[in-house]
């Protein structure tokens, strides 16, 4: 029999539920997801994607405000399930770029926020750090230097996640396990919830860093 997306993911686990509002609970902490911004997935299976269900206030998530959609249209796999993220169309494009992915975490960060808007008022491009230490908890096991390509934040959510497609299709050597959103925040992502969040946490301190040095 062909394996239904339905069938792969009615045994999502407990666990990863309970991963991803712990996760966002632990951001809205940090200050990360005021209100009801920001949203966090993980990869279930080969067809689906659990995530964080839209609209809701991130320092009050529990497991049930999460949705299982199906990784190639965004679409609830079941019936009656909350609204996902609007932002699922982003996470999708994500996990189809990079196949061993298996957590996303968007999250609206003060400083990479502050980065990636004074970088697109001057006229956009990947944000790049250079020698910062902290560039290695970024994936990397070198120093010298990371680019954190930039989208512009359309008011259609699906024109980003064109974008961020789009970007993704070209080859590159070594591409950075994040994305910033101008007047918007960042995304990182990792082989889970924890790595991805740590990611976050060390992109979000080396733009804190790159504002305070300066160009
Ligand atoms: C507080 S509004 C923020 C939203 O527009 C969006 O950017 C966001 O991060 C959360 O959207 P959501 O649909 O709840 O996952
Ligand atoms: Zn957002």
């Amino acid at each position: 029999m062909t394996a239904h997306p339905v069938d792969v993911v009615s045994t999502a686990p407990y666990d990863a539920a309970v991963g991803l509002s712990a996760t966002a609970r632990a951001l809205y902490d940090q200050g990360w997801m005021p209100g009801t911004s920001g949203n966090v997935s993980v990869r279930s299976g080969a067809d689906a994607v659990l995530i964080t269900a839209s609209g809701l206030g991130k320092g009050r998530l529990t497991s049930t405000d999460t949705v299982l959609v199906r990784a190639d249209t965004g679409a609830p796999v079941r019936p009656g399930s909350p609204k996902p993220s609007a932002e699922t169309c982003i996470h999708l494009a994500v996990y189809r770029a990079f196949p061993t992915v298996g957590a996303v975490v968007h999250a609206h960060p003060p400083y990479a926020t502050a980065l990636a808007s004074r970088r697109s008022r001057a006229g956009g491009g990947a944000v790049r750090f250079t020698d910062l230490e902290l560039i290695k908890g970024m994936g990397r096991s070198y120093l010298d230097s990371i680019e954190i390509p930039l989208f512009a934040n359309w008011r259609e959510v699906p024109r980003i996640a064109a974008e961020v497609d789009d970007h993704f299709a070209r080859p590159a050597t070594d591409p950075a396990p994040a994305l910033l959103i101008a007047h918007h925040g960042a995304t990182t992502w990792g082989a889970d919830l924890a790595e991805a969040s740590d990611r976050l946490e060390c992109l979000e301190a080396l733009c804190q860093l790159a504002l305070l040095i300066g160009d």
